[in-house]
């Protein structure tokens, strides 16, 4: 299906207004000559129609030689920005951000969020950002989730795949992601509706099976068999299955630096619009698959950079792996058990 320039700016102008976009406000369009012309136009429309001083910075793209894949995760850390102080100040001036080319894990979003700019991200198709339009509700129940996540000593990841993983937590904040930037300094990607924190520097320990079914991003692919990730002091240490496994173990040793193998951000999905089955119709350069990160009840599991909270690993290989039918513990609690969300009971949805 195909969603039409009027909806599209319709939903924009939703969510904008979400992010509290109106005359009093300028709007910077970030964009490279990969965005998505629909969403620029829509995004640049729905800001007008809401009163915002709105402009555009255009970055030549930026390509790394040894990237691989089109999707803007598989390569993280320098983007089109680095090095340009002059369109980095340009994009600091502006209140809101949106962002249609993907500044997400690199150093210089921190610092553009740091001076108060808000950031929103919206690089999926449009088709995907309408069937994921967010709602003051998404909001309410991951903040729910957040508040007992920010509390959290201890998470505790377990499957009858055979997980049986242990993070322990408090030196990082709790990071959430509603779909819609509101707050000073807030960065936010929509769609979304998941939240998520990263563990103790290499406290992390134990094992995760990557079971049939769960999807590893950026690959864009479902395991077709179980896939054994050994976890030790905060250092994924082995990788192995059978062919799968293989071309993990393979993809991430091209990097060639030790940091692809730390945690990074570990959470779970709040996304009831979400869907665990939608990556099996889409194209692998349609856009991130922001349903796997976000499918309600999942538990995402992620490798690589720490930037995003202050940490020292800037490396350019990110995985982001949803697993299904885990349970999810803090200090003991279950807030997912076998892959449904059980508590709090504030971030659950009412099923019916
Ligand atoms: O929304 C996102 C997208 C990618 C990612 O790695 C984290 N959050
Ligand atoms: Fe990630």
């Amino acid at each position: 299906m195909a969603v039409n320039e009027s909806q599209l700016v319709q939903l924009f102008e939703q969510v904008l207004r979400l992010s509290k976009v109106d005359a009093s406000q300028s709007v910077a369009i970030l964009k490279s000559h990969y965005s998505d012309a629909r969403t620029v136009r829509a995004a640049t429309d729905a800001a007008l129609r809401l009163g915002a001083k709105v402009y555009a910075v255009e970055l030549p793209s930026f390509n790394h030689p040894r990237a691989m894949g089109n999707d803007m995760t598989a390569y993280c850390g320098d983007t089109a920005l680095t090095g340009n102080p002059a369109a980095q100040r340009a994009l600091e001036a502006a209140d809101l951000i949106v962002d249609t080319m993907m500044l997400l894990h690199s150093p210089e979003q921190e610092q553009i969020l740091k001076t108060g700019t808000r950031i929103l991200l919206a690089v999926e198709p449009p088709e995907v950002l309408a069937r994921m339009l967010p709602n003051s509700e998404d909001k309410a129940r991951v903040l729910a989730a957040a508040a007992v996540l920010e509390q959290a000593k201890l998470m505790r990841v377990t499957s009858v795949a055979g997980s049986d993983f242990r993070a322990p937590l408090g030196q990082y904040p709790t990071v959430t992601e509603y779909g819609y930037a509101d707050e000073p300094g807030r960065w936010d990607h929509w769609p979304s509706g998941f939240l998520f924190t990263w563990p103790n520097e290499e406290q992390a320990e134990g094992v995760l099976v990557l079971d049939v079914g769960d999807i590893l991003l950026p690959f864009k692919s479902y395991a077709r068999e179980r896939i054994t990730l050994e976890i030790e002091k905060g250092f994924v240490t082995r990788i192995h299955g059978g062919f799968e496994a293989e071309y993990l173990r393979e993809y991430m040793k091209y990097f060639k630096d030790p940091d692809v193998y730390g945690i990074s951000h570990i959470g779970w999905g709040l996304q009831p619009r979400a869907q665990w089955t939608a990556m099996g119709l889409h194209d692998k350069n349609d856009g991130m698959c922001m349903d796997a990160r976000a499918f309600y009840g999942n538990f995402l599991f992620s490798t690589g950079p720490n930037t995003e909270v202050g940490g020292t690993r800037k490396t350019p290989c990110h995985m982001d792996i949803a697993l299904r039918r885990c349970d999810i513990s803090l200090d003991g609690q279950r807030v997912v058990a076998e892959g449904d969300v059980v508590a709090p009971e504030a971030s659950r949805v009412r099923q019916g």
